[in-house]
């Protein structure tokens, strides 16, 4: 995938097959538009992801994650476009006609109902259609994807997410929502505990849900184990400045430090909570682990 990022300056050579939009998460919607790009591949067409760079907000997907996420699947170039007036003021018909048709040599266009681009978000599906015959490009307006009745949309999932509800956030998603890292030392007190855990501490702008205890799956190498995993700060211990992601694996007792993992969250358990001893906060994890085996041997994560 070749990335197009921090420039205004982008530019291919060949004629393209283009979605746009904020494509936060890469949400079970955003994947049919992702999966028509990458169809036209077959006319010979590059499929193209444009979105705009927003800086340091909190999203769903980091930049390296997203980019990941495009990539594998096999999408030929993603720009993220820093968004400045020079591009966001833009009028409508102008991006299409600068960016879209003579840098970017756009052919085929697929968007959702409700896209909106341009100064004052203007241009619409229709003024594409509108273009498509004089810019010669073809448009694909595709109907919002729903789950449950409700569009499905990365708002939608930040406001699930922000609730803990993971299982809804997984289904909107179409994949398992996680967090990656390096495993860092931690205090060594979890081994006192008899507990060994292996600790992450993402990046602020990545959302997490809010602080308490989830049953987890961690990706290792390309293997997978169930366990727990609690977010927060330890506040029983003294409690830690900046949040962490720690994880108790059910069924492994290996050396981590330094490994890259990816700690994926189903079903929420309780909210941390400060203990009066360490002995309580011990007594209160051997619940936790029985209820996480629980969660995952009895298919709870639906
Ligand atoms: C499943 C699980 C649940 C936890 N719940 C809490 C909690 O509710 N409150 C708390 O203060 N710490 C909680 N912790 C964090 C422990 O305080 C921490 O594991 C222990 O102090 C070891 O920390 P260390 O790895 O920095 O040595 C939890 C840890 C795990 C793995
Ligand atoms: N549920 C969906 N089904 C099909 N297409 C979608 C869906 N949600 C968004 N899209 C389309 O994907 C592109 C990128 O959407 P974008 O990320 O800006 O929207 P979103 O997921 O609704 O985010 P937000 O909630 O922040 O508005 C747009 O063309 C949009 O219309």
């Amino acid at each position: 995938m070749i990335l197009i990022t921090g420039t205004t300056e982008f530019q291919t050579e060949e004629a393209t097959a283009i979605s746009l939009g904020k494509f936060d998460g890469i949400h079970q919607g955003h994947q049919l538009l992702v999966d028509r790009i990458l169809k036209k591949k077959e006319e010979g067409l590059k499929s193209l992801i444009f979105t705009f760079d927003f800086g340091e907000r909190p999203t769903l997907l980091l930049p390296e994650e997203r980019r990941e996420l495009l990539s594998r699947q096999g999408v030929d170039y993603l720009v993220e476009c820093p968004f400045v007036d020079a591009v966001s003021h833009m009028e409508a018909e102008n991006f299409v006609r600068e960016i879209l048709v003579k840098r970017l040599h756009v052919k085929y266009l697929a968007v959702g109902t409700d896209f909106h681009f341009g100064h004052n978000r203007k241009g619409s599906y229709r003024l594409l259609e509108e273009m498509s015959g004089e810019c010669g490009f073809q448009v694909e307006v595709v109907e919002k994807a729903c789950y449950q009745g409700e569009e499905i949309s990365s708002s939608r999932i930040r406001r699930e997410l922000e609730q803990g509800h993971m299982e809804l956030v997984n289904q909107l998603l179409g994949y398992s929502y996680g967090v990656s890292g390096e495993v860092l030392h931690g205090r060594q007190i979890g081994r006192t505990l008899g507990l060994p855990t292996i600790n992450l501490q993402p990046e602020a702008r990545k959302l997490l849900p809010p602080n308490g205890v989830y049953a987890t799956r961690t990706r290792i190498a390309g293997e997978t184990f169930e366990g727990i995993t609690n977010i927060g700060y330890k506040p029983t211990v003294g409690g830690e400045t900046r949040k962490g992601v720690e994880t108790y694996l059910f069924d492994l007792d290996r050396n981590l430090y330094g490994e890259q993992v990816t700690v994926s969250f189903y079903g929420f358990e309780r909210p941390e909570s400060k203990f009066a001893s360490l002995e309580a906060l011990k007594a209160r994890i051997e619940q936790d682990v029985l209820w996480g085996r629980t969660y995952f041997g009895d298919g709870m994560e639906g």
